[in-house]
């Protein structure tokens, strides 16, 4: 196969490789974003393999990065863009990063495809644009199957993630996992407990957003990998779940978290948190799955927020909710829950028109935390319609607060 029209990206790398290939070694495009050019796709990394050894590369190059020189990789900077190069190598050294003498440098790039995970992800490409597919891979491309590299199980214990990848590609491309892949995977799901949870995560993530999460999730329940998965060894309802709902997407991974701990039955923040951290997700995003979650919560009881709810939701995670409320079946109307939402006297407590100062100076009260409730006595007032958030009304409305509470 020759792709005569090539993707800007790989014109634009055309250079790089010619030098390579001008100093006398082979280099070629190499991996998914292959794969992803001859299914149409948007690329979004363009990876590099060649003969030339590390310090060959870096010889060429005036800039280049030394990101993971030890498994052979060199990124290559040129125009702005970087460009992973690896020299060609044996033995995945994905598995143990502290083991770097596992890798072994080779000048044959079929050695090199030989030890990739599956037959799509063991293509290569010439500048030309001929198209080197020495397992058959453009055959499985076509066909819509993920097929181990060789033997399955071997490609696996190399590198237990490459389970995820192969449920996580049947998601994200919509294929068919091969029966002897799928049989090894089933085999050793076990392994899986052994990778960096930061890297099953991500997967799991790619997993739940892609275009057929389905078909993904019907994988792992029929192989079981998903008992190896953080907090998933006793969610085989949830998942059942999800692949018996009607067909659905989700846009992003906020939703999709929301999603998981809404179906594993997490519905306080702290039962929330915990699911999250085990799966190290970033601080950033246990607040907005804990605000989207209380938003789900509200949706699910009364098909609607009250304006408190509103403002401490917040409209992102009031959107990721009803995403996840549509897909669950009790969705409202996102046009008119927008409009509550714009509705609210006001979306941020910085513009509340008093802060402490103000009532310090009125006399109102004194430094400490009567002046807190105070505030959010005037806060709350504010949000639900009884006290025009203005200057005056609000100084009023505190004094009275004050009044009370010296009573
Ligand atoms: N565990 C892994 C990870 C990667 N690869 C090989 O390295 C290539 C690039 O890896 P990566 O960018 O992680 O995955 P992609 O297949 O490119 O998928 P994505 O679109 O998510 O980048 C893969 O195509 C595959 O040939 C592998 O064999 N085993
Ligand atoms: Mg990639």
């Amino acid at each position: 196969m020759i792709l005569t029209q090539l993707p800007p990206e790989f014109e634009a790398a055309r250079p790089v490789l010619d030098t390579i290939t001008a100093a006398g070694y082979e280099a070629y495009f190499v991996g998914g974003c292959v794969r992803d050019t001859i299914l149409g796709k948007p690329l979004h990394d363009v990876d590099i393999a060649t003969s030339a050894f590390p310090a060959e590369v870096k010889a060429l190059f005036k800039r280049t990065v030394d990101t993971g020189i030890e498994h052979g990789t060199v990124m290559i900077l040129d125009h702005g863009t970087g460009y992973e190069t690896t020299t060609f190598r044996t033995e995945s050294s994905y598995q143990d990063y502290r083991r770097p003498d596992s890798v072994t440098f080779v000048r044959s790039l079929q050695q090199d495809l030989q030890r990739r995970d599956f037959t799509i992800n063991a293509l290569a490409m010439k500048t030309s644009g001929e198209v080197v597919d020495l397992f058959d891979g453009l055959a499985d491309l076509k066909a819509g199957v993920l097929r181990a590299v060789g033997v399955a199980e071997d490609r696996f214990h190399e590198d237990a993630l490459r389970m995820m990848r192969a449920i996580r590609f049947a998601s994200q491309l919509d294929f068919d996992i091969e029966s002897t892949t799928e049989r090894a995977i089933q085999d050793n799901a076990a392994l899986l407990s052994k990778i960096a949870v930061e890297r099953t995560r991500v997967e799991w993530e790619k997993l739940l957003t892609g275009q057929a999460p389905k078909r993904g999730l019907a994988a792992l329940l029929a192989t079981d990998l998903y008992r190896y998965m953080p907090k998933m060894a006793d969610q085989r309802a949830a998942l059942v779940t999800l692949c018996d709902l009607p067909d659905w997407q989700l846009p992003d991974t906020a939703s999709a978290w929301t999603l998981m701990a809404w179906l594993t039955g997490c519905r306080e923040r702290q039962q929330i948190s915990r699911l999250l951290k085990a799966w190290k997700t970033s601080n950033e995003l246990i607040m907005h799955v804990e605000a989207a979650s209380h938003a789900l919560a509200a949706l699910k009881a009364y098909g609607r927020l009250t304006a408190r709810e509103n403002f401490d939701v917040g409209h992102t995670a009031l959107k990721t909710a009803n995403q996840v409320a549509t897909l669950l079946g009790f969705g409202q109307s996102q046009a008119e829950l927008d409009q509550a939402y714009s509705a609210l006297p006001i979306h941020d407590k910085h513009e509340l028109a008093v802060n402490g100062g103000d009532l310090l100076r009125a006399g109102l009260v004194t430094p400490g935390p009567a002046m807190g409730q105070i505030l959010a006595a005037c806060l709350a007032a504010v949000i639900n319609g009884k006290v025009k958030n203005e200057r005056a009304e609000l100084l009023d409305f505190a004094r009275m607060v004050a009044d009370s509470k010296s009573d």
